[in-house]
C-alpha cells in the first residue's frame, strides 16, 4: 500500500520508526522487537538506512518482512551519502524485486572522514528523487528540518531548497525531531507560505536514554526547551524513570499537535516495543475512539 493513501483518509494515524540490525547475529532479535511494534498496527512501520552512516544491508529484509509477513505498510529509507550512483540502483532493484511501494529518499549523514561530495555520488537529495521517479512508481518521501538543517546558513536557504526538492516529486515530508511544538506550527506557516502543500509528518521522539539525547544534538542540533532538560537532569540516571518521563514527555506533545489539527504522527521510538506500546495506550481513545 502506498503511504500516501493513508495520508489523506480520515483519523489519526501513528507511524513508528525502527533501524535494521548492524550484523546478522542481530537479525533475529530485531526481527521479533519489529513484530512486536507491529501488534499495536501502526499505520506504518519507516526502517532506516545506516542512521549515523552505519551498515544499510538489512534495510530491503526488514521492510520486505514488515509489509509481506505482518501485513502493515512499511518504508524504506534509502540514502545516496555513502553509495555509488550504480551501488543505489542496486538497492532500487532490490526494493522492487521485494515489492516495496515506499521510499524515505535521503542524502543521509555524512561519515566522520568521508570525503563529501565525490564524482560518482548525488550531492543531495534531489538526485536521489530524480532517480527514484526514473526508477518505478514509488510513493517517495523526505526529510525537512523544522529548525534549519545544520548544513545550512539560514533557514530561508533551507525553504528554498526544500521547495525545490518537493517539486522533483515527494510525496510527503517528515521532519527531524523537536522537542517545542511552536517550532513546528512555525516552520509549517512558513513552508506553506513558499508554496510547499505535500503532507508534512512530525517527527516525535520520545528520549528514553541521556546518552541517546547528547548523540542526537550534537549531530542535528536540537533545540531543547527547560522543562525537557529538567527531565532528564532529575531522571537521567534513572533509566525506568526516565523512560516514563520520556514517554510522557512524548505523549504531551503528539496530543497536542492531533488537537492542532495535525493526523499523522511520526514517532521515533526505535527498536522498543515497549514504547510503541505505551504510546499507543496513551492515545488509546484518541487514535481509535
Ligand atoms: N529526518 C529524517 O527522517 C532523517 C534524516 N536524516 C538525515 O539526513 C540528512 C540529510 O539528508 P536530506 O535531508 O535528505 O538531505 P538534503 O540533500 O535534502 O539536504 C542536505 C543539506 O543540503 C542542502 N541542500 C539540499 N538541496 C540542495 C541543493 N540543490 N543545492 C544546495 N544545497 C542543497 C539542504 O538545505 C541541507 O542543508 C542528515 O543530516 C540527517 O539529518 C537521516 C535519516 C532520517
Ligand atoms: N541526523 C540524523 N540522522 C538520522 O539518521 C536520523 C535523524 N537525524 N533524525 C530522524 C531519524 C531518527 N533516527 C535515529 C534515532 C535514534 C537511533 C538510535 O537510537 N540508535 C541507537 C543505536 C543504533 C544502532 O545500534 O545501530 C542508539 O543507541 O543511538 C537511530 C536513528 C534516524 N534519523
Amino acid at each position: 500500500m502506498k503511504i500516501k493513501e493513508k495520508l489523506y483518509s480520515d483519523g489519526v494515524h501513528i507511524s513508528f520508526e525502527v533501524f535494521p540490525p548492524k550484523t546478522d547475529d542481530k537479525y533475529e532479535s530485531v526481527k521479533k522487537a519489529v513484530d512486536e511494534i507491529a501488534k499495536v498496527r501502526p499505520s506504518f512501520i519507516s526502517v532506516t538506512y545506516g542512521a549515523g552512516g552505519g551498515t544499510s544491508k538489512n534495510t530491503v529484509g526488514i521492510a520486505s518482512h514488515i509489509q509481506n509477513d505482518l501485513g502493515v505498510p512499511s518504508i524504506a529509507h534509502l540514502t545516496c551519502v555513502s553509495s555509488t550512483k550504480s551501488e543505489v540502483k542496486e538497492v532500487v532493484r532490490k526494493l522492487k524485486d521485494e515489492g516495496i511501494q515506499n521510499i524515505l529518499a535521503l542524502r543521509g549523514d555524512i561519515p566522520d572522514g568521508m570525503e563529501y561530495p565525490a564524482e560518482d555520488k548525488f550531492r543531495h537529495a534531489e538526485g536521489l528523487i530524480r532517480l527514484l521517479k526514473e526508477e518505478g512508481d514509488f510513493c517517495i518521501g523526505g526529510a525537512c528540518y523544522p529548525e534549519g538543517h545544520v548544513e545550512s546558513p539560514n533557514q530561508k536557504e533551507d525553504i528554498r531548497y526544500l521547495k525545490e526538492k518537493v517539486d522533483c516529486g515527494l510525496d510527503f515530508l517528515t521532519t527531524q525531531m523537536f522537542f517545542d511544538n511552536h517550532i513546528l506550527y512555525n516552520f509549517l506557516y512558513k513552508i506553506r507560505e513558499a508554496g510547499i502543500t505535500v503532507p508534512v509528518l512530525p517527527g516525535i521522539m520520545p528520549v528514553t536514554n541521556k546518552n541517546q539525547i547528547k548523540r542526537i544534538c550534537s549531530l542535528s542540533g536540537t533545540y531543547l526547551p527547560e522543562r525537557f532538560k529538567a527531565i532528564v537532569d532529575r531522571f537521567g540516571d534513572h533509566p525506568a524513570a526516565m523512560q516514563q518521563a520520556g514517554v510522557a514527555y512524548a505523549t504531551d506533545q503528539i496530543i497536542d499537535l492531533i488537537a492542532n489539527g495535525i493526523d499523522n504522527i511520526h514517532v521515533y521510538s526505535m527498536n522498543k516495543p515497549e514504547i510503541a506500546r505505551a504510546i499507543m495506550a496513551n492515545l488509546s481513545e484518541i487514535v481509535n475512539g
